[in-house]
């Protein structure tokens, strides 16, 4: 792998091969991602977008007769790590590499349980450390004002606007150092969207994001590197 890359280097994927059966989806990807930057992808439909990020989070091992091939180097902790390493673990990978997808997929459970859910599985949290990383994640995502009265509520009552900074501020939670976005305002009106991508800029000061999206204008206000995918192939970045 190419050692000369900048020190503020933060993903670096080499000859990446994705394969469903027979077919290849993703072909010889090499390709780097700085930190505390917003990455753009853009492309037609099925031009492997979406399959880019699960293999960066490896979201795609339990998808029938997929496979892969390459590597993807992560900087997590401070030290590069080999995410394909059989050594390394997927919960520690998750737990820094968050993701947020499309369409907002908030838990049957509260507000509350949604948000807290990822520190609840990680165990070792005291509740009342709980709430007040709930507090100040929600604070984060910019919701904190519309639902600091109805924390018990149910979260499939918010508006798809407000479930989508709930399930950011659940994938926040964890304090990722990457952050995955795939398509995060597409369902979303104009004045959501703004917010999100708000939250976007503001973010981008902690950590690495990679956002897929289908609106050149948003990409134009949001991205600081915009990279192409065409038939699986990174075709300009
Ligand atoms: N689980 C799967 N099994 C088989 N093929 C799949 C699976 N998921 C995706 N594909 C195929 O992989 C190709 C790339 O899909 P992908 O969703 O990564 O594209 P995309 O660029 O994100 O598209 P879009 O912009 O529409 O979301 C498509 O041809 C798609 O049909």
């Amino acid at each position: 792998m190419n050692t000369t890359l900048p020190d503020n280097t933060k993903i670096r994927v080499a000859d990446l091969n994705f394969f469903y059966r027979e077919r290849r989806i993703l072909q010889d990807l090499t390709v780097h991602f700085a930190e505390h930057s917003i990455t753009a992808l853009i492309g037609p439909s099925g031009a492997g977008k979406s399959t880019f990020l699960i293999t960066l989070n490896r979201l795609w091992e339990n998808l029938p007769e997929a496979r892969m091939s390459g590597k993807v180097e992560i900087t997590l902790g401070g030290l590069r790590r080999d995410i394909y390493q059989e050594a390394f673990p997927v919960t520690e990978l998750r737990r820094r590499v968050g993701m947020v997808f499309q369409t907002p997929n908030p838990l049957p459970m509260s507000i509350y349980k949604n948000v807290a859910f990822p520190l609840k599985m990680a165990g070792g949290t005291d509740q009342k450390e709980m709430r007040r990383k709930v507090e100040q994640t929600l604070k984060m995502a910019y919701l904190w004002e519309e639902v600091k009265d109805r924390m018990n509520d149910d979260a499939r009552k918010l508006s798809g606007g407000q479930q989508q900074r709930l399930c950011i501020a659940r994938a926040l939670i964890l304090e990722p150092e990457v952050l995955l976005m795939d398509e995060p305002t597409s369902s979303l009106d104009s004045t959501a969207t703004e917010v999100i991508e708000g939250l976007l800029l503001e973010l981008r000061k902690h950590m690495t994001i990679l956002v897929v999206s289908h609106y050149l204008d948003q990409v134009k206000r949001v991205a600081d590197r915009v990279v192409s995918f065409e038939e699986g192939a990174i075709v300009s970045s």
